[in-house]
Order: structure tokens, then C-alpha cells, then sequence
């Protein structure tokens, strides 16, 4: 879908993009760095809108310095920036997008009362957008990225904004862009964590520079540890202490973690790591829990985040990991 070689682009005072190399499969792929990495940079070249000071990159095979016009054609984009004009209806701008994409008015119509649906705006698409909500005028943005029914649409930030709700709903309709009409999505995010859910592929740059590129499930692969979590009852008002006693006692290795199945050193929270030691472990921790009452919330292999890949000390992914912020990592 995407291919770029060696790519650079260097304004006077910041190189924004350093001899980048990478290839992008259709799917859905998350672009992940911190604020200044690149992001935005790369998806103007790739649009063809800013050219590249050196190496050169392609999209859907077109090239970029040469065939802009025809990738924007064939490619939706969603800006990252408040780009709405505040006095028109989401109807009659994304109608207006799609006939600047060459749509006969009729079909612009059909196509635009369809993608508004599938983004979920419905009666408030006859009101002025100045009087939009964040998340509709994001929602109006990706609309009007998919009108004209595009092979990949490149998405910068969608989730920006957002509050945790928002951003899951954002999120969700990202992923249902790909499985429901087979569009390639490439997504920015400078929050590591959110896109693990969404994406099949995470590219992560720092400073204009490749750090990794791999499937989100090598990212995520799993530890070698379950993660256990149970209820409480009266026998046991702690219910996870007590199941963290006899699992010890049965000679297993057993860590508290936080609520979401993440090893938190000092914590005790609900949720307990258990060192897999073979298929017998499974049986052992169903039957201690049996034989406490307790009841079983989940037994899972635990998997790594792709945050945690970033903060093993000592990688240059650490390094770069320290401008991610606290709020990502969690
Ligand atoms: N037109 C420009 N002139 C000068 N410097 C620029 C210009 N556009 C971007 N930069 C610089 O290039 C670097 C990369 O910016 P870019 O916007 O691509 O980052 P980003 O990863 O998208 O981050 P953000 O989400 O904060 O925009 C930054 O240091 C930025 O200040």
C-alpha cells in the first residue's frame, strides 16, 4: 500500500523526517510516535501535498512527487487540526467533499447520507457544525475521508480530543472502516497503548527516524503467565489474598498485578500473574479456587502490552518511551 525509501525532509531549523524506510501492508496500520516525531510530515508527502528534500516513497504503486492528483483520488485523508467551516451542516460539507472528488450530485447525495450513517451522525447532520461536539466534528472528518470510497484513507490523530468513551467508539469505527468495506487505514496516534486494539501492524517513529515496525501481535505476544481474577465472598472478604495463599502453598509462583492483567510491582490489586509451569498449572488454579467458593472471573494467558516493550530499560525503544507520557502507559 505504502512504501517509502530513505525518505528525509528537513526544514531550516528541524529534520522532521530522517531517511525513513518502511513498507505498509493493507490492513490497519497505526503510525505511533510522540508529538514532533514525524507523523504529519509523512502523511503530507505521502499525499503529495509537501515534497520529500530526499529518497522517495510510493502509494497504492503511484508515486508521490509525480502522481499526487491521482493518489489523492484514490486516497481519503482526515486532518488532524479543526478544519470544519462552523456555518454549514456535516450534510453539506461532506456533499460538497465528495463532488470536489468528482461525484455526480445524486450520487454525492446517497454516498454522504450513508457514510454519515455509518459514522454514526443521524438527525443533528442538518445543523450547523459550529455547534458540533468534538467527537461529531471528528466523526464529520472521517466522512468525508471515506465519501468517495477510497482504497486507504489516511487518518492523522482521530482520537485527539476524545474523552476515554469517545476514543473507544473512535476507535471501534476505525477498525469497522477496514472489516466492513475493506479500506486500508493508516492511523496516527502518539499514544502508544490505544492502538493495539485496532491495528494488525504498528510502525513507531522517533525524531524522523524508524524505531520498529511489526505486527501488533509480536508486540503483544504472550508472557509465559496467567493472569487470574476471582470475586470475594463471605468466607473470603479477600478473596484474591486467599487464592494468592493456597496458590503459593501449591508450590506456584504468584505476583499481584493492576486491574488490567499489568504486573504492578508494589500493588496488590484484583487481578493475579501465575507462573505457567505447565498444563497442570491450569488445573491447579481451578482447583484452589473451587476449593475456596470463590468465584472465577477470568483465567487468561496474559499477553504484553505494547507499552512494556518500550519501557524495558536500557532499548532505544526506553529511550524514546520517556516522551511518551504517564497517560499512555497506563
Ligand atoms: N512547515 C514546517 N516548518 C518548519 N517546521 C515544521 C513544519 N512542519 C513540521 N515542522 C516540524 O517538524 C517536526 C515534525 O512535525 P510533525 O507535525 O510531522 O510531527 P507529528 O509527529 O505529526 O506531531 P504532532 O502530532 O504534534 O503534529 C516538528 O519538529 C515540527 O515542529
Amino acid at each position: 500500500m505504502i512504501a517509502t525509501e530513505s525518505l528525509s525532509k528537513r526544514f531550516p531549523r528541524v529534520t522532521a523526517l530522517d531517511r525513513l524506510s518502511v513498507d505498509i501492508a493493507p490492513g490497519v496500520t497505526g503510525l505511533v510516535g510522540a508529538n514532533g516525531a514525524g507523523k504529519s510530515t509523512l502523511i503530507k508527502i505521502l499525499l503529495g501535498l509537501s515534497p520529500a528534500t530526499e529518497g522517495r516513497a510510493e502509494v497504492l504503486g503511484l508515486d508521490v512527487a509525480a502522481e499526487g492528483a491521482a493518489i489523492r483520488e484514490r486516497v481519503g485523508y482526515m486532518p488532524e487540526h479543526d478544519c470544519l467551516p462552523p456555518d454549514v451542516s456535516a450534510t453539506e460539507f461532506v456533499v460538497h467533499m465528495a463532488r470536489m472528488s468528482g461525484l455526480p450530485l445524486t450520487a454525492a447525495r446517497e454516498r454522504t447520507a450513508d457514510t454519515l450513517r455509518h459514522v454514526g451522525l443521524y438527525e443533528e447532520r442538518y445543523r450547523p457544525m459550529g455547534g458540533y461536539s468534538t467527537g461529531m466534528k471528528q466523526r464529520v472528518k472521517l466522512a468525508q475521508a471515506l465519501v468517495h470510497d477510497p482504497r486507504l484513507v489516511l487518518l492523522d490523530e482521530p482520537t485527539n480530543g476524545l474523552d476515554p468513551v469517545g476514543r473507544d467508539e473512535m476507535l471501534a469505527l476505525i477498525r469497522r472502516v477496514h472489516t466492513d468495506f475493506g479500506i486500508s487505514v493508516l492511523v496516527t496516534s502518539h499514544l502508544l497503548g490505544e492502538l493495539e486494539r485496532t491495528c494488525d501492524h504498528v510502525v513507531v517513529i522517533d525524531g524522523g527516524k524508524l524505531l520498529r515496525s511489526s505486527a501488533t501481535s509480536d508486540f503483544t505476544r504472550a508472557t509465559g503467565s496467567l493472569a487470574v481474577e476471582v470475586t470475594d465472598t463471605d468466607a473470603h472478604p479477600d478473596g484474591t489474598a486467599a487464592l494468592r495463599a493456597a496458590l503459593s502453598s501449591a508450590g506456584l509462583t504468584v505476583q499481584p498485578a493492576s486491574g488490567d492483567g499489568r504486573f504492578a510491582p508494589g500493588g496488590a490489586g484484583p487481578v493475579l500473574l501465575v507462573d505457567v509451569a505447565g498444563d497442570g498449572t491450569y488445573d491447579v488454579v481451578r482447583d484452589a479456587v473451587a476449593g475456596l467458593g470463590l468465584g472465577l472471573v477470568r483465567m487468561e494467558p496474559r499477553r504484553h502490552r505494547i507499552a512494556e516493550v518500550f519501557r524495558a530499560p536500557g532499548t532505544p525503544e526506553h529511550n524514546s518511551a520517556q516522551k511518551w507520557g504517564s497517560s499512555d502507559a497506563d
